[in-house]
């Protein structure tokens, strides 16, 4: 039985995700802008915490913000176990993660995010059972944008989200353009490589749902 979701259908408001989270102040800030869902980085990365300390900020979340575990090419016994120690409620993989791979977590409950390098073909949200689709830069967690106008993104379904590059400054263009159901950042609201800064992350809230 998959656990109740805590977004819904609509595109109205916009799904908001902010990722790579740290600490507690990281934390308080992006639950209190309204972010919808906040994300916890489990792979190399400046951004990687562990099992102990996501559990930690776990805990703080109020349940209608969803907290998420992020994946990079991980075996799927260290995500079983690094989901489940933490207490996250739903994971991303970005990796070529087969069916039998997400069949297999979602069998534990997790909502699940398949992240894909946005490229030739335009994946389809669902196509692995996945719950959300994130189209990202090839270089998870870099910071650097892709050309997200250069062609249509109607194929990749009901849910999917936009990532890589995002800022406070760009954001409501990215999503004007695209019409994504949420979005997703990390480098843009960092004040150093790895180092959230509150502002930024009020800043984006703020901008991704039309305000200045
Ligand atoms: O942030 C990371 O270091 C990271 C590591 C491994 C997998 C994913 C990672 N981040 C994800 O990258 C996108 C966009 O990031 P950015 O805004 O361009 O910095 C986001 O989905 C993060 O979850």
């Amino acid at each position: 039985m998959r656990q109740a979701r805590a977004v819904s259908d609509s595109h109205d408001p916009l799904f908001i995700k902010i990722c790579g989270l740290k600490t507690e102040r990281d934390v308080d800030t992006a639950v209190e802008a309204g972010a919808d869902a906040i994300g916890f980085v489990f792979s190399a990365s400046p951004r990687r915490i562990d099992a102990s300390t996501a559990a930690r900020l776990c805990d703080r979340v109020p349940e209608h913000v969803l907290t998420v575990g992020v994946f990079r090419d991980e075996p799927l016994d260290d995500v079983r176990s690094l989901a489940t120690d933490s207490g996250i409620r739903a994971v991303q993989l970005h990796g070529p993660e087969d069916r039998g791979y997400y069949d297999d977590l979602a069998t534990g409950g997790w909502t699940l995010i398949r992240a894909a390098a946005f490229g030739d073909s335009v994946p389809r949200c669902g196509e692995m059972g996945e719950d959300m689709l994130l189209l990202d830069a090839p270089v998870p967690g870099s910071g650097i944008a892709w050309d997200w106008s250069r062609k249509t993104l109607a194929g990749a379904g009901e849910r999917w989200i936009l990532a890589g590059g995002l800022t406070p400054d760009n954001v409501r263009d990215a999503v004007d353009a695209t019409r994504p159901w949420g979005v997703d950042v990390s480098s843009g609201v960092e004040q150093s490589r790895g180092v959230k800064d509150p502002a930024l992350i009020a800043a984006f809230v703020k901008a991704a749902r039309g305000g200045n």
